[in-house]
């Protein structure tokens, strides 16, 4: 089967650091992918380049089989990537439905100026965007916070959020930076179940994620970034008897790390 994403050896410099050295991989359609490695290994910068906010210094990206435009997130939305971000990205004075609606707008057709006017056809576009958004929103587990401010939801119910709300502009990729960040055991488990239903339903997910448990356990292939190189990339039972990720994620011994051993990855 021919990849969903193809990474073609991307390379992002950032003055004398270089953030990513060549990385290639592959995701094919309907996996769950998972990117790890130690604090500043370079993985949010790969989301950067991929999402279209970094231009690569070198290589590039195919996506179903067309290339990506360097350096353009418009073109990344429309061709059916979303993201979230490690730093929550809500507008935290507008309610969790206004915040899902947003992310629905960037796939509708009416324009600013049918916005003033208010004609039927924008009242009808708007109706069926506010609808779309509960079901998002019934679909994470936060219907019930529909009209909170989003700066009001728990930190676990924003994370949900800002998954309906890239859900919302129907990508073929989710790209998920971290997470389960400051989640508790339960919001974990239920997040797990979230992504594990969001493949169900057809969507491609590509996970950075510290907790070495949620991403073995989840995972069907994982790659491993150590300072901007791709160690490896195979299926979990590999990647976590690799000696770079034992050392990485402080010394756990492999079975250890696939039952939750270390959560968070560091070069200290
Ligand atoms: N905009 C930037 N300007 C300068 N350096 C940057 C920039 N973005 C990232 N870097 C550097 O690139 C390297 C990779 O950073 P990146 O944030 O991609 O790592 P990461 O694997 O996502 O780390 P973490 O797990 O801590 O989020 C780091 O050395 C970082 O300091």
């Amino acid at each position: 089967m021919s990849a969903l994403l193809e990474a073609r050896a991307v390379a992002k410099h950032f003055g004398g650091v270089k953030a990513l050295k060549d990385v290639s991989l592959s995701i094919a359609p309907g996996e769950i992918y998972g990117l790890i490695g130690p604090n500043g290994a370079g993985k949010t910068t790969f989301f950067n380049c991929l999402t279209g906010l970094y231009a690569p210094d070198g290589g590039g990206f195919t996506f179903a089989g067309a290339p990506l435009k360097a350096s353009a997130p418009h073109q990344a939305a429309q061709r059916g990537i979303a993201r979230t971000f490690q730093n929550i990205r809500l507008f935290a004075h507008m309610t969790a439905r206004e915040n899902v609606m947003v992310g629905r707008h960037a796939r509708t057709r009416a324009g600013v100026i049918g916005a003033i006017l208010r004609d039927p056809r924008t009242r009808a576009e708007e109706a069926a965007i506010a609808r779309r958004a509960e079901e998002l929103l019934h679909y994470v587990g936060i219907a019930d916070r529909a009209d909170d401010l989003a700066k009001h939801l728990s930190y676990g119910d924003q994370r949900r959020l800002e998954i309906a709300r890239a859900l919302a502009t129907e990508p073929r990729l989710l790209c998920l930076d971290e997470p389960a960040a400051g989640m508790n055991a339960t919001e974990r488990a239920a997040l797990r179940t979230l992504i594990a239903g969001i493949r169900s339903d057809g969507i491609t997910v590509l996970l950075i994620e510290h907790d070495v448990k949620l991403v073995m356990g989840l995972c069907d292939r994982v790659a491993v970034l150590d300072y901007g190189q791709l160690v490896v990339e195979d299926v979990p039972a590999v990647v976590q008897r690799h000696p770079r990720v034992i050392e990485a994620y402080l010394g756990a011994a492999p079975d250890e790390a696939g039952q939750g051993g270390a959560e968070e990855g560091g070069h200290a």
